[in-house]
């Protein structure tokens, strides 16, 4: 069996008086995904951020991977005036990785040419591209993905699909949200459904 990731235990959460999970224990071990789906309203969005430790649960706990997590949220976290390759360079100094592999990053998420525009010009499925882009400048186990597709069009889905299945090759894990399905169809994916 490959290591834990990431576990909860008795996890429950709400928003003001509604519960949205009641009581969830689960494993994310190396090398799997997660597909958390659920209609509108349901509850992702906030069970991540608990996952992330960006909001507190009601009850229950959480257990993070030493070295951190990349989580990447509904908004891409651009600067608009910053260039492409600029604002991947100022996250990556945030994270103290100065020196990461920026270019290639970039390269990968089919934004070369792009690099030195600047972030307030791009379509909504490149600004997609350049948030995702982070993900491979800084290498980290785990990944928290909400609604990593959105905008991407068939070509962005196929280098999603290859630069997952690299992540979960390397013995990483992800947990992603997405009302469509996600390009990874064998046995290293699971579906939780949110009920409500
Ligand atoms: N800031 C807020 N204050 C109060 N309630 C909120 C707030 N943000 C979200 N909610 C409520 O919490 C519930 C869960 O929202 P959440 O964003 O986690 O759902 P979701 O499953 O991610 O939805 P979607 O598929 O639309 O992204 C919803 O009923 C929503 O109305």
């Amino acid at each position: 069996m490959t290591p834990a990731l990431l576990s909860t235990h008795d996890l429950s959460l709400g928003r003001g008086d509604r519960v949205l999970v009641s009581e969830l224990s689960l494993t994310l071990h190396a090398g799997s995904v997660l597909h958390l789906k659920g209609r509108n309203g349901a509850g992702k969005t906030s069970l991540l951020e608990v996952l992330a430790g960006l909001r507190a649960p009601v009850s229950g706990r959480v257990e993070r991977p030493e070295g951190g997590l990349h989580w990447l949220g509904h908004k891409n976290a651009l600067n608009p005036d910053l260039s492409v390759i600029e604002n991947l360079r100022f996250w990556c100094a945030l994270q103290g990785a100065e020196g990461a592999a920026t270019v290639q990053a970039l390269d990968r998420l089919g934004l070369s040419r792009l690099r030195h525009r600047p972030a307030r010009t791009l379509s909504a499925g490149q600004k997609r591209r350049a948030a995702l882009a982070r993900l491979l400048a800084v290498p980290r186990k785990l990944w928290l993905l909400d609604e990593p597709l959105s905008a991407l069009d068939a070509e962005g889905l196929l280098r999603f699909a290859e630069i997952i299945d690299e992540h979960l090759a390397k013995n990483g894990a992800a947990l992603v949200t997405s009302h469509q399905p996600l390009p990874v169809i064998d046995e290293r994916l699971t579906v939780l459904e949110l009920a409500r």
